[in-house]
């Protein structure tokens, strides 16, 4: 029997290559909605129109012939025939997403210009006419000089003409000599070609192109980045002024009304002290949880947050992370546990293991109270720049200390204990879109439950709990009942070992409750101080004012520090339990996390006094 003749189809990833090889063979390849899916060559038959059989090769997607990847290499290897005992393939099938035109277009070139028998099939119109993209074939070919086919690989539309024209391909004669050009030319050339074969293009896809341009670029992507954020945290302080004032007058209200009705006692003083000045502490935060959740949720809806994930791409392959640490990672803002969860869709070991130790180092929203209650009480609120606040400032920059600090860990992890090497990007960039009101006001009232449901549930428990503590046994004549209770004999023995990093016992009080949920840090500092008040004056005294009149500045700061690393949330030490198996990884994450918020709690301490601050 004679030799089969053979053909190959190449392009960039996701382009449909696979689909349209089991829709030209009947193979069933995998085809998935992301770039990497065929990392091997695959053969099967295809029948032209003539009855002649030929061998059609699905090739892993490309982005160019000088590409380093194992599975591009594989590509080019085959293209080139340079693999022993297999001779290149001899009709070439560029195959080309139409709706992403000019990025697929870079790679076309260098296959064309190889100067070999090639079809180029034009996949996916179908999703570019839904774009409003309408592209004229016969002048892809003009500019091109090969044939182009439309297709749809998923309808099975055009695969005979696509048969036939592989039929002929041989026929085309020899490529006139094409010049060796630069990556930069090919996508000057890619943009030329793409602009005259597009003849209709919405407004909307245009606008869409120009968007990710900008989003997308080097320098100014990043920089966009950047600014974005530094909105969101100025807002956050900002914006949320009026709604904690009213909120806080609405507690204080509260308060007072109780000690105007109710005898005095240990109940009255459960409710006043633990309740309102405990739980009530945590609640006005919520004005700040809101607006944050605002915008990360719009940022999710627009289509941006996949931009950002697109650009941090670089800075995480930096640090031995994939890319698609990203969205597990972005997830622990709200809460480190649905991040580690969903390091599921991680499917290198090392890469989840690095990316569940870091999660905790993202501020989760439990941290914002605490952040902002020291914040409030310690940065004074002025302008460092006309509209740049400096408490605005100092939140973005805890938030990005544990960015980096997390970034730093992954770098050392992937030296040491989860040595190997990082995986490819892999996420589609979607559609942008304007985020609708409806969607944005439900996630928002999601949000902002959860975090009520927290201060009624867990928060209060736990704070009761400690008013019960600080409240027995009853202090004696003269005597600071904090002093004499259980909670206060505590702290006292903690307070010990947190001295040297500049804490006081009202922290060492702290520390244990907020184990619990990290919020409780300041409402357990609520409730100790309201049990502590030695009058009533003092006792209505905003938790803001008890600090700044307690507590140095160092301290503060220290205390800052502290939550940036501590591990202070014993559910996320459970589910890493869950996620890794066993009690090794959640151990070696507490015993990392607290080491590093000592070390730093104290640096933050003793630079400060050195300072002079
Ligand atoms: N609407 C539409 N979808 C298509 C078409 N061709 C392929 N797809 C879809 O596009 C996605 C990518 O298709 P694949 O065949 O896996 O792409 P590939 O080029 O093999 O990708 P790699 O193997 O990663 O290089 C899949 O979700 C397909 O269902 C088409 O003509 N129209
Ligand atoms: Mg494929």
């Amino acid at each position: 029997m004679a030799e089969l003749r053979t053909a190959a189809l190449v392009g960039n990833p996701n382009a449909g290559k696979s689909a349209l090889f089991n829709a030209l063979t009947g193979a069933r390849q995998k085809i998935a909605n992301y770039p990497g899916v065929t990392v091997e060559r695959k053969a099967g038959r295809l029948t032209l129109p003539s009855g002649e059989a030929i061998e059609l090769t699905d090739l892993p997607g490309s982005y160019g012939l000088n590409a380093t990847s194992p599975d591009e290499e594989v590509t080019r290897r085959v293209i080139l025939g340079e693999l022993p005992g297999e001779p290149a393939p001899q009709v070439l099938v560029v195959v080309l997403d139409a709706s992403n035109l000019e990025q697929h277009l870079v790679f076309a070139q260098e296959v064309i210009a190889l100067g070999r028998p090639t079809v180029v099939a034009l996949n996916m119109v179908d999703l570019a006419e839904r774009d409003g993209l309408v592209i004229d074939p016969a002048a892809l070919a003009d500019a091109l000089g090969v044939p182009v086919i439309p297709t749809v690989a998923v309808r099975r539309r055009g695969l005979d003409e696509l048969a036939a024209a592989i039929a002929v391909a041989e026929d085309r004669p020899a490529e006139h000599h094409r010049p060796h050009t630069t990556l930069t030319e090919r996508r000057l050339t890619a943009h030329a070609i793409a602009e005259g074969a597009i003849v209709s293009e919405t407004a909307r896809h245009r606008m869409h192109a120009k968007l990710d341009r900008l989003f997308l670029h080097p320098w100014l992507g990043p920089l966009i980045l950047f600014a974005l954020l530094f909105v969101v945290f100025q807002a956050v302080f900002s914006w949320a002024t009026p709604f904690a004032d009213a909120l806080e007058g609405g507690i204080g209200a509260l308060s007072d009304l109780a000690r105007a009705h109710l005898p005095e006692g240990l109940p009255r003083d459960l409710l006043t002290e633990g309740v309102l000045a405990g739980v009530g502490s945590v609640v006005v935060f919520l004005p700040q949880i809101v607006i944050l959740f605002f915008f990360i949720l719009a940022m999710e809806a627009s289509g941006y947050m996949a931009r950002a994930a697109f650009l941090m791409d670089r800075l995480m392959a930096g640090v031995g992370l994939s890319g698609r640490s990203f969205i597990p990672l972005l997830s622990s803002f709200a809460c480190a546990i649905p991040g580690i969860m969903a390091t599921r869709s991680i499917t290198d070991s090392k890469d989840r293991l690095t990316t569940i130790l870091i999660a905790p180092l993202m501020t989760c929203s439990a941290r914002l109270p605490v952040y902002a209650v020291i914040i409030a009480a310690f940065i004074p609120n002025r302008a460092v720049l006309p509209g740049v606040g400096l408490q605005g400032l100092v939140l973005l920059g805890l938030y990005v200390f544990g960015i980096v600090a997390a970034m730093l860990v992954a770098l050392v992890l992937r030296r040491s204990v989860t040595k190997g090497a990082a995986s490819g990007f892999i996420m589609e960039l979607p559609k942008y879109q304007m985020p609708r009101l409806g969607d944005l006001a439900l996630g928002l009232w999601q949000r902002a439950w959860v975090f009520l449901r927290r201060a009624g549930t867990i928060i209060f428990i736990v704070t009761v709990a400690l008013w019960i503590l600080l409240n027995f046994p009853r202090a004696g004549e003269g005597e600071n009942q904090v002093d004499a209770s259980i909670a206060g004999k505590i702290a006292n023995g903690l307070a010990v070992v947190v001295e040297p990093i500049g804490f006081n016992r009202d922290i060492a009080l702290s520390l244990i409750p907020a184990m619990a949920a990290r919020e409780v840090a300041v409402s357990s500092l609520a409730t100790s101080y309201a049990v502590g008040a030695d009058d009533e004056e003092e006792q209505a005294a905003e938790l803001g004012e008890r600090l700044k009149a307690d507590w140095s500045l160092p301290t503060a700061l220290a205390f800052l520090a502290w939550f940036v690393f501590a591990p202070q949330c014993m559910s996320t030490i459970a589910v890493t339990r869950r996620e890794t198996n066993g009690w090794k990884w959640p151990i070696v994450m507490l015993l990392y996390l607290f080491g590093l918020a000592y070390v730093f709690a104290g640096l933050t301490y003793w630079g400060a006094v050195a300072l002079g601050l």
